[in-house]
């Protein structure tokens, strides 16, 4: 049977049909993603994969990481509860990752408010992270600004305000980089689109943006573009908050509602409820040589 190709124009990143057809192919090869997380967002972290169609696995220990990393369809790195021993295994799970050439993800969780996670994640960005998706502040101090670091894992600027941060981030390190918030962005340097999907009750369940991030590297696992599957994700997961907010009674029962919500929406949702917004203005982005 003949189907119209579900194609994007050059400047565009994503579009909601091409999101739908991501979700239904990760549905469909459940990946499997090696989680490197923290302690709070571990278990909410396994059951938004799960509910989504992915096989979360969560390895931290420095025997297992770079093996596990190698066979893993994709790994997060997610500095929110950070020691020195994760933070090793963190190294051998991003080293594997790139012998076998997967996709990772790097979450820097309260980076720019902490020292010794900053120069970590320093030290992660130059390994050539797949995606990196924070909250604003964390995309402010990775981009090297300094002066809007966060209270603690919470972001102390508005996303409109990291845009440039995250669009100079990605040209730097070519890195996809997605920046959450009020709206969500996401600029692999060149390309800029705006995501204007999300609910406020968000911000008031913990974890919610580390299991956004390990969505981010479900999609990574299953496309073969970054900057699309990383909006894929981004716009699945804030429908699915949008979805979830219809009926919950305050942040615990949004929390389980979001699961369920994972579980349930069809392509159909983003295609109806999806609000992409391309940048045109990325266009003053220049290419990466020119920097
Ligand atoms: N004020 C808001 N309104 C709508 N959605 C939001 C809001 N704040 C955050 N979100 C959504 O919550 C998710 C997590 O983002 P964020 O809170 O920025 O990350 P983190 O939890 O890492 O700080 C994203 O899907 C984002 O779009
Ligand atoms: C509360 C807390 N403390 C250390 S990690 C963590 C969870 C942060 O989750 P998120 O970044 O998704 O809000
Ligand atoms: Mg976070």
């Amino acid at each position: 049977m003949w189907r119209p190709a579900l194609s994007k124009t050059p400047t565009e990143i994503v579009t909601a049909e091409r999101a739908g057809l991501l979700l239904a192919r990760l549905r469909t090869q459940g990946p499997l993603v090696h989680c490197l997380t923290n302690t709070v967002a571990a278990n909410f972290t396994a059951n938004a994969l799960l509910a989504i169609g992915a096989s979360p696995a969560m390895v931290d220990n420095t025997e297992e990481a770079q093996a596990f990393a190698r066979a893993a369809g994709a790994v997060l790195v997610n500095l929110g509860t950070l020691t020195p021993q994760t933070a090793a295994a963190m190294r051998l799970a991003v080293k594997g990752a790139r012998e076998a050439g997967r996709p990772w993800v790097l979450d820097p969780v309260a980076v720019g408010a902490l020292d010794y996670r900053t120069r970590l994640a320093a030290d992660l960005v130059s390994e050539a992270p797949t995606a990196i998706r924070g909250n604003a502040s964390e995309i402010l101090s990775l981009a090297g600004e300094t002066a809007q670091a966060g209270r603690g894992v919470d972001s102390a600027a508005s996303s409109a305000d990291a845009v440039e941060a995250a669009r100079s981030l990605a040209h730097a390190t070519g890195a996809v980089v997605g920046v959450t918030g009020e709206r969500d962005y996401v600029s692999d340097g060149a390309r800029l689109v705006a995501l204007a999907n999300g609910h406020p009750l968000m911000p008031r369940v913990t974890a919610l943006g580390c299991a956004l991030s390990a969505i981010v590297a479900a999609f990574l696992a299953i496309a073969d573009e970054p900057a699309e599957a990383t909006a894929a994700a981004l716009l699945t997961v804030g429908v699915a908050g949008e979805m979830a907010a219809d009926g919950a009674r305050g942040p615990a029962s949004f929390a389980t509602a979001l699961v369920d919500t994972l579980y349930t929406m069809t392509a159909e949702d983003l295609e109806k409820r999806g609000h992409i917004e391309p940048c045109p203005h990325a266009a003053r982005s220049t290419l990466r040589s020119t920097s």
